[in-house]
């Protein structure tokens, strides 16, 4: 494995299996990944190839719906992030236009009932489907099935990277219990060739929020992710099947950044329209972030205070999408880069 190389395709049908070599080789590339810049594909993974298909399927039908269908369940008519984004709601990079994407979020379903809902926990309440869609009924059944194999799949990656730290696999055991995860289904209109390279993204280079990010492509390439050694943008090709992961702001701060949350950007100039579905997995809200283990070198200490999941999650959303307002309002040299996100 070389270093600036796009993220590298790891066999995690190792992890199931019971050859010692194979797994510890795992832990070995996935732990390079982590402190390289965070970022890894696998294959051989849990999800089986059906229910991912099922659901591109679901994300292509949905977005083919006529625009005032979309509109019916934006997500600004709630404040606990589910339901559709229009094209240009948000922006992640300064100096960039509104963001030439629309999205579709979906949570766990908790009902106005849970406790979660009643103390307004982050991202926490009821889906907001869209009821116009033709077979709305499968479409929520496909994307809970995906939804929740995502959490196992979140769950055991966790497991092969608490072992890159010396922890044992099972140390992420108190975060994975009822965390709060969100998915989202997103479509890249193709931009126009002659579009400005410069203020013309699909999604502008940014880091993720949460924890672990677990990234599902179509066939259409457009990701792009930062390799600072040689100031390049590095394309990840999509490999069918596969997951992209890479690791959040909050994973960095937790391992002192020690473990990178990298940038990463999406300019879809394929001329095709792109479709892919990552699912940010944020942790249990009230687990407290504090230095982990083995994450110190001698002599160092801790850079952060503890933090709760949901401190650290909450707010960076609004951030980004007030960006895109800003713009929108025709004030363009005032917008000031996301706190978390570095222009380059
Ligand atoms: O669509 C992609 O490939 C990347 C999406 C992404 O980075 C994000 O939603 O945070
Ligand atoms: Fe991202």
């Amino acid at each position: 494995m070389t270093i600036a190389e796009a993220p590298p395709i790891l066999d995690f049908s190792v992890f199931y299996g019971n050859d010692q070599q194979a797994k510890d080789k795992l832990v070995e590339d996935v732990r390079k990944c982590c402190l390289h810049n965070g970022f890894f594909q696998i294959t051989g993974h849990s999800v089986s190839a059906d229910l991912q298909q099922n659901l591109l399927r679901c994300v292509k039908q949905f977005f083919a719906l006529p625009q005032l269908d979309k509109d019916a369940v934006l997500k600004d008519q709630n404040t606990w992030n589910r339901g559709y984004e229009k094209i240009g709601s948000q922006i992640l990079e300064a100096g960039t236009a509104p963001e030439l994407k629309e999205g579709f979020y979906i949570g766990e379903e908790i009902s106005k009932e849970h406790p979660y809902f009643i103390n307004k926990r982050l991202n926490s309440g009821p889906n907001f489907w869209p009821e116009r869609m033709p077979n709305v009924e499968g479409f929520k059944q496909v994307a809970m099935d995906y939804y929740h194999a995502m959490h196992v799949l979140a769950k055991d990656v966790l497991t092969v990277i608490a072992q890159t730290l010396n922890l044992d696999p099972y140390y992420f055991k108190d975060f994975t219990t009822d965390a709060v995860a969100t998915l989202r289904l997103l479509h890249y209109p193709p931009q126009a060739p002659d579009s400005d390279e410069k203020i013309s993204r699909g999604i502008g280079a940014h880091t993720d929020f949460g924890s672990v990010t677990l990234l599902m492509q179509d066939e259409v390439d457009g990701l792009q992710v930062y390799e600072k050694t040689t100031n390049e943008w590095l394309d990840v090709e999509p490999v069918r099947g596969a997951y992209v992961v890479n690791l959040g702001n909050a994973f960095m701060r937790w391992s002192n950044d020690k473990y990178i949350s990298n940038l990463h950007r999406v300019i879809n100039k394929s001329g095709k329209e792109r479709y892919s579905v990552p699912f940010f997995y944020s942790g249990n809200p009230d687990y407290m972030i504090d230095c982990l283990p083995n994450c110190l070198k001698a002599g160092e200490a801790p850079k952060y205070d503890p933090i709760t999941v949901e401190a650290a999650v909450k707010g960076a959303y609004q951030k980004s999408y007030g960006a895109a307002e800003t713009f929108k309002k025709g004030v363009v040299s005032t917008v000031k880069a996301v706190e978390n996100t570095i222009a380059v």
